[in-house]
């Protein structure tokens, strides 16, 4: 290695050194959704970044979701996916199936490109222990509510088997299905449950990772990255936001409202965007942070 060679490496290392003070034994609640999976060594790049969070000494949380992988099971057998108002139509029969995937199928995934690294990833679903309670909710579709089945908002989180998890050096990696009031079980969207599980652990911070470099402030017309924005602002914007951004932009001001420092939307497509938002002092992404603390 030259010199320069040298210098720069280093140079990558102590930037991180604040970041490692102030992170150390915080909860960092991580949501992986459909299209930040998309190629192996993009999972496999999540996976090392997950158990570097670990070895640097914070507690990672995955929660995960798995849109495209639930739509191609249905297809296989020959049910149709509706979504209204960004949600999908869940009959009993599609519930069965998204349960089957996401904790038989992609929570296993999961759990196995993470313990690659060592036997740390426990995979569960929000049905364990009385992890995630939901309540059946509507689809607001111009401004009306719409019966969708069993979809469901989260009304209950009992985090006290992730805090153990955590004591024992583990990484929870969390499947999105939740127990009903009424011991139903329901699909509950993914970045809406993350925000859930990060109040209820009283996380640092939450990530959010999809497939955009972030917020766009005028979207479709530009690309334009808000980089930083404060929770009242960005509730200002939401009625205005479209699609597949509604429900990660929700989930953020719900975490910044219920007590989490920072949220972010991070762009998965970019090996390591983790390790570059929680360690570089520039960040990447939308960071959405309290009203007080944004200047
Ligand atoms: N203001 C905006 N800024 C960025 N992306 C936006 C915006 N409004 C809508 N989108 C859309 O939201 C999509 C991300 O949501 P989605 O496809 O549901 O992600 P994921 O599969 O990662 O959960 C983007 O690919 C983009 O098409
Ligand atoms: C109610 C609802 O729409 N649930 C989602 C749950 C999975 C999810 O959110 O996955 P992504 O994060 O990969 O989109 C669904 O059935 O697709």
């Amino acid at each position: 290695m030259s010199r320069e060679q040298a210098l720069t490496k280093a140079a990558v290392l102590v930037d991180a050194l604040p970041w490692l003070e102030r992170f150390h034994g915080k909860i960092v609640v991580v949501k992986y959704g459909g299209n930040a999976m998309s190629s192996p060594q993009l999972q496999r790049a999540f996976a090392e970044d997950i158990v570097f969070l670990r070895y640097a000494g914070l507690k990672p949380v995955v929660v995960h979701g798995g849109g495209p992988q639930i739509t191609e099971h249905l297809n296989r057998l020959g049910i149709a996916s509706e979504f209204r108002g960004g949600l999908r139509v869940t009959t009993p029969e599609a519930m069965a199936v998204v349960r089957m995937v996401l904790t038989g199928q992609v929570n296993g995934d999961i759990v196995n490109l993470v313990n690659d690294h060592g036997p740390f990833a426990v995979g569960m679903s929000g049905e364990d222990a009385g992890l995630l309670t939901a309540e059946r909710r509507p689809a607001i579709v111009d401004g009306q509510p719409v019966d969708i089945g069993q979809v469901g908002d989260i009304v209950a989180v009992d985090p006290a088997a992730v805090h153990a998890l955590l004591d024992a050096g583990r990484i929870p990696v969390i499947a999105t299905v939740a127990r009903g009031v009424d011991g139903l079980s329901y699909n509950v969207n993914a970045d809406t449950a993350a925000a859930a599980v990060a109040v209820g652990l009283g996380a640092e911070k939450l990530v959010v990772l999809t497939d955009v470099e972030g917020l766009y402030a005028d979207w479709p017309a530009s690309t334009q990255i808000i980089s930083q924005i404060g929770v009242d602002d960005l509730a200002a914007l939401l009625p205005g936001l479209s699609s597949g951004m509604v429900p990660k932009m929700e989930a953020c001001v719900r975490a910044v409202t219920g007590g989490v420092r920072r949220a972010h939307v991070l762009d998965g497509r970019v090996p390591h965007a983790l390790l570059l938002e929680v360690f570089t002092t520039d960040g990447i992404g939308t960071m959405v942070l309290p009203a007080k603390e944004h200047r």
